[in-house]
Formats: C-alpha cells, sequence, structure tokens
C-alpha cells in the first residue's frame, strides 16, 4: 500500500495535506478499493466515482461531530479507508468482517445504518432538527445518488426539509446510474446541463449587449437580467429542487477536490437547506468499471489487470436466469403477462425479458411501493404482473401490498428473488422475513419451491391463479436438475411426501427440502427413519399433509429458510393448535429472532444449523 495513506489515522489529518498530497491520497485509495474488490467482491464502481467527493467532504467537515449521512451506504469505502478502518479493510464483506455499509456500531463517523436506498435525506433531516432543538452545533449533509433520488421517500424528505429549511446539506451525486442505466423523468431532467450550459451562454451574450447599448438605463439591464435568471431557472435541474425550498448550486466537477473543497468551504457558511449538484462518473479511474459500470456496480472477485470477473462456483444455472427463461416462455404464449422490476433489470433475471419483450417491461425506478400500486393497476384492467423484487426490498411496499393487492384480491404475481440469506451484503439485505410478512394477509398465496423445475411451474401456476400471490427463491446456483419442457400447474396447497419413515417427520420448506433428505439420510445411518415432506405452499398450507404425519408419526420437524417468528414452522403450529394438537412434539428450525450477520451464504446456514448436519443434529438433540 502507497503511503500517504498509511499516515491518515482519521480525517483530521487530512487537513495537514496540500492539494497535490490530496490529490496522490485519492490514487492511493483507488488502488486499495479496487485490490480489495477484487478479492472480497464488493460495490466498487459506486465507490470509485466518489473518492474525491469523499476527500472533499472530510477536509472541509468535521466528523464525526458534523454528520455525512450516505445514501445506500454501497459507495462508502473511502470514507471507512479515511475514518480509521484501514486495518480492517482487508476483512470488507466477510463473516466477522467490516461491513460494506456504513454501521453506527463499526465507527462514530458511521453517522446512520443503510443499505436500503433514499434514505439519507430524510435521516439527516431528523439529525439537523435533533442538533437545533438540543441546541447543539454541527452540520449535517446528506450524499444521494442520483439512482437513489428515483425513490418516493426521498421527495418526502426533500418535501419537509425544505419547508423547515434547517441547516443541512444535501449532496446530490449524479452519475446517470443507478445499477443498470437510471430510469424516468428526473433523469433526463437532470442531465439538462448542455441545455445549462447553453442558457448560461445566452446570458453572458444578452449582458455583453445591454452593456454595448447607450441609453439603456440600468433599470432595464436588471430586468432584463431577471428575465434571464428565470429563463435558466426553467431550464436548469436547480429548479426542481428550488421549488422544494432548497439552495441550488452547482452543476460542478465531482472529481475537482480543489473546486469540491472550494464549494464545500461556500455552502458550510449558509445556514439554509442547500442542496449542491455534483457530477462524477461511476468507476471512476478503472477502465473495466468505467466501461462497465453495472457489472462493477456490485461484483464478484476479478483479475486487476484483465478485469476479467472470476467464475462463480461453476455447475446449475441460478434461480434468477431460470426465473427469467421461465418467464419469457409463460409470456410468449400469454401476451397479458407483464414483467416489473424497482431498478434491478439484471439482479432480477429481467433483461432478457426487456430484450424480448419491450413494451410489456418496466423499470419503475427504486419505487417498490409505486412498483406494487402500478402492478395493482395493471392487474385491475386484466393484465397479469410479475413483479420480481428482492425480498428484503420488498419490505418497503408491506402496506401496498395489503391495500392495493391483497384487500382487491388482485392476480400480481411477487416473483421473490433473494430470499433466505443473500451473504455479503448482510442485515440489510437478508431476505428471511417475507414468510412471516406475507403469511398475515388474507387471499395471498405464497409457495417456495425446492429447486429450480419447481421454481418455473410454481411461476407458471402463480400467473394462472386468480389472486395475489409469491413465489419465492434463493440467490445462487440451482440444483442442476432436469427443466420439464412443458409447463404444469401444482395443485394450490398440496405438497408431497418425497420419503416415508417412522420416527420423526420433516416438514421442508424450499430451499430447505434438499438439506432435509440429506439429514434424514445421516440420520439413517444411526437407524432413524426419517419422513422428509416438500411442503411448498405455506399459504394454504396443506393441513391434510400436516395432520397425516401428524397421526403417523406424531413427531414433527419443520426446516424454513426464514425467521422462526411468523414463518412456515409457527403456520404449522398453528393448524396443530387448531385441531387440538398442541401436545405433539414439533421442532422448529430457522433463523432466530436477531439480525443475521454478513458472511457467505454456506457459512450462515451452518452457523445457524441450516445445512444436513445441523438439521440432523437439531433432529437427534430433539428426541434425547
Ligand atoms: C430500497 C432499495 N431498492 C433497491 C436497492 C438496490 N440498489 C442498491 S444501489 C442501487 C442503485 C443506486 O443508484 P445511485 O443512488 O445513483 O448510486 P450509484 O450506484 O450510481 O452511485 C440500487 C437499485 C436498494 N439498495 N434499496
Ligand atoms: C447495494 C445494493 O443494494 C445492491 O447493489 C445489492 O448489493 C445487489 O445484490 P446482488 O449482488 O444480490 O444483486
Ligand atoms: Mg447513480
Amino acid at each position: 500500500m502507497a503511503g500517504l495513506l498509511e499516515t491518515i489515522s482519521g480525517p483530521e489529518s487530512l487537513r495537514k495535506l496540500s492539494l497535490r498530497e490530496l490529490n496522490i491520497l485519492a490514487g492511493e485509495l483507488r488502488e486499495v478499493i479496487i485490490s480489495t474488490c477484487s478479492g472480497n467482491g464488493g460495490h466498487l464502481a459506486p465507490s470509485l466515482g466518489v473518492i474525491e467527493l469523499t476527500i472533499a467532504l472530510h477536509a472541509v467537515f468535521n466528523s464525526p461531530n458534523d454528520k455525512i449521512v450516505w445514501d445506500v451506504g454501497h459507495q462508502a469505502y473511502a470514507h471507512k479507508l479515511l475514518t480509521g478502518r484501514r486495518e480492517r479493510f482487508g476483512t470488507l464483506r466477510r463473516l466477522g468482517g467490516i461491513s460494506g455499509f456504513p454501521k453506527r456500531c463499526e465507527s462514530p463517523h458511521d453517522a446512520f445504518d443503510v443499505g436500503h436506498s433514499s434514505t439519507s435525506i430524510s435521516a439527516a433531516l431528523g439529525m439537523a432538527l435533533a442538533r437545533d432543538l438540543k441546541r447543539e452545533k454541527n452540520k449535517v449533509l446528506a450524499v444521494i445518488g442520483d439512482g437513489s433520488m428515483t425513490g418516493g421517500l426521498a421527495y418526502e424528505g426533500l418535501n419537509h426539509a425544505g419547508h423547515l429549511n434547517r441547516d443541512m446539506v444535501v449532496i446530490l451525486n449524479d452519475n446517470e446510474m443507478s445499477i443498470s442505466e437510471n430510469v424516468g423523468a428526473l433523469s433526463s431532467f437532470l442531465s439538462r446541463t448542455i441545455t445549462s450550459e447553453f442558457v448560461h451562454k445566452i446570458k453572458k451574450d444578452v449582458e455583453g449587449f445591454l452593456e454595448n447599448m447607450d441609453g439603456l438605463g440600468r433599470g432595464v439591464l436588471q430586468v432584463a437580467k431577471r428575465a434571464e435568471e428565470s429563463l435558466k431557472g426553467l431550464f436548469t435541474p436547480g429548479m426542481l429542487f428550488e421549488a422544494f425550498g432548497f439552495e441550488y448550486v452547482g452543476p460542478i466537477d465531482g472529481h475537482n477536490i480543489e473546486l469540491l473543497m472550494q464549494t464545500l468551504e461556500n455552502v458550510k457558511r449558509f445556514d439554509d437547506a442547500v442542496l449542491i449538484h455534483v457530477l462524477t462518473r461511476k468507476g471512476k479511474g478503472y477502465g473495466p468499471a468505467e466501461t462497465n459500470p453495472s457489472l462493477f456496480h456490485g461484483v464478484g472477485p476479478f483479475d486487476v489487470t484483465s478485469g476479467k470477473v472470476a467464475k462463480g462456483k461453476g455447475g446449475a444455472a441460478s434461480y434468477t436466469f431460470l426465473f427469467g427463461e421461465a418467464l419469457n416462455k409463460i409470456a410468449n404464449d400469454n401476451e397479458k403477462v407483464v414483467a416489473i422490476t424497482a431498478a434491478m433489470p439484471d439482479g432480477t433475471g429481467l433483461s432478457a425479458f426487456a430484450a424480448k419483450h419491450p413494451d410489456r417491461f418496466f423499470d419503475v425506478g427504486i419505487a417498490e411501493q409505486h412498483g406494487v400500486t402500478f402492478a395493482a393497476g395493471l392487474a385491475g384492467r386484466g393484465l397479469k404482473p410479475v413483479f420480481a423484487v428482492y425480498s428484503s426490498f420488498l419490505q418497503r411496499a408491506y402496506d401496498q401490498i395489503f391495500h392495493d393487492v391483497c384487500l382487491q384480491n388482485l392476480p400480481v404475481v411477487f416473483a421473490i428473488d433473494r430470499a433466505g440469506v443473500v451473504g455479503s451484503d448482510g442485515p440489510t439485505h437478508h431476505g428471511v422475513f417475507d414468510l412471516s410478512y406475507l403469511r398475515s394477509f388474507p387471499q395471498m398465496t405464497l409457495m417456495a419451491p425446492k429447486d429450480e423445475n419447481e421454481l418455473q411451474h410454481m411461476l407458471y401456476t402463480a400467473i394462472n391463479h386468480d389472486g395475489p400471490s409469491a413465489v419465492r427463491y434463493p440467490r445462487g446456483n440451482g440444483h442442476g436438475v432436469a427443466i420439464d419442457q412443458e409447463f404444469r400447474e401444482i395443485a394450490i396447497g398440496q405438497g408431497e411426501i418425497l420419503r416415508d419413515g417412522g420416527d420423526v417427520a420433516i416438514l421442508a420448506l424450499g430451499t430447505m427440502v434438499y438439506p432435509s433428505m440429506e439429514a434424514a439420510d445421516l440420520l439413517a445411518v444411526e437407524g432413524l427413519n426419517v419422513a422428509v415432506a416438500n411442503m411448498r405452499y405455506v399459504k394454504p398450507i396443506d393441513r391434510e399433509l400436516v395432520l397425516t404425519l401428524a397421526a403417523k408419526v406424531g413427531r414433527l420437524v419443520t426446516v424454513e429458510e426464514n425467521a422462526l417468528q411468523g414463518g412456515f414452522g409457527a403456520a404449522v403450529l398453528e393448524v396443530l393448535e387448531e385441531e387440538g394438537l398442541s401436545h405433539l412434539p414439533v421442532t422448529r428450525i430457522g433463523y432466530p429472532d436477531c439480525f443475521i450477520e454478513q458472511g457467505e451464504q454456506s457459512e450462515l446456514r451452518i452457523r445457524y444449523g441450516l445445512d444436513s448436519t445441523g438439521i440432523a443434529k437439531s433432529i437427534k438433540g430433539s428426541m434425547l
């Protein structure tokens, strides 16, 4: 590692450096971030894009007294390196290591925990208000990307902040990218810099013209200038933010440390709500990431020289890919099928659908709430919307699922990807609550496939079902099973027995079916006869199957990749209670009542006893 960075013990060290040294430091930060991400994976392109901005922020403001709130937080690697985490940076995103996102428990410089988008303005406003009420002195800054500005929550924050006009700064980091290309009217509005330059030129020309006209009074010049200002306002991004009550500064070059520092120093003196519009390049300084910022947005390990991303573990295709394939095929025959993503066409496997059926594909931006209600509108008019969404991001739209979909019994299909633990992104991103939060809604049909072949049949079943439905499946590879060429419906609410046995019955769901079968094999070696059922549906649950196994075997074990609170096992307990069978011994295996840390998916499943050995161990323990 190069020399300057090693001398930085905290942000205060930056203030001793010359501009030249700050620029050298930017290069060193880039090197460390690229090399660490090449081994650990991570959000490389977003972090490379804000290195100069991060240096300028920490050089001008006084964190942790001043509060810097990063939106999403996936761009905060330079911030981490400058705020005392250089030595631990090699553990980024690893089990037991530092988080890929700001975390208050990790450092006093992390003002707010993040991972989900568009929260920064609201959180920063709360901090500004708290400061004023407590008569403290500090500055509060929110750093938000143009993609995150597509989320409605950002406007709720802007609306309130502009109205209160407290001393706070919003920095809009505009790189014209979300994970993929940014979408929506706002994004085209923000990129009107050419028009703004054009207007600036007109302004200069008009000024020159008026100044050269003898006989025109100063008043006329001022009126003309005001007219030019309003013309400028009509054409520049500033108009929008000024309408919200913010002072608008920019757009400025987000890779020019000197300019950034000057601007921040100026703004530091204001005590109003100010928005600084900063233009940056995603992936800045690393060729492969600049060329392909989507790939390097959140990337796995890669070779630094070639920019080649390491092949995964190989083997079977991912659930995500097979979902996309199946949806494409279903949509070929059913023109009512439309697909929706909230800014994740690649991550959800919908890119192929977008290419094939562009008129039936909708990227709504980072707007899960809108995505759900939009889907409800489409369904209400006879279409079959499939909203492909990560489990943890769908949490955003809880009320829309209730009020706009379930209450009206509208046939919206939720294709819930990243259900279960997701790995290195950690607690903000694990999808371990969807069974609990969806199961409570009347009219909802909720299923989880044991493998990728069952996923395609479930998707087909959901699309043909006349009511709300959800299919949840994990991040990562399928099992490599054969994929049927014909779709078939899987009877709603019907599970299947995969293995008979008389000592104990495992009722397994989704990703836990195969490890449960393996656990049964392990227990067989020890003389235990274990039945295994693939329950398929959490709602409606297969009551008959639960009761049959309860009667035949008498000892039940439920296994799910969800929080135990309110999950699939809880649904089984409810059935038993309703049937007067509460006395039967039941062991529930799933995630406990805590937030699950970051780590490889396999590491976490082992840690929480959700691998075959862990399941076998719990079962043996329950029989002692
Ligand atoms: C609620 C929510 N939905 C989706 C995501 C996934 N996501 C993470 S970053 C990102 C794009 C953010 O774009 P922007 O704010 O412009 O930051 P950039 O990566 O361009 O720096 C998305 C869609 C998320 N983190 N939170
Ligand atoms: C920061 C963020 O929310 C996304 O970039 C997320 O990390 C993507 O996760 P996947 O890698 O599972 O698509
Ligand atoms: Mg962006």
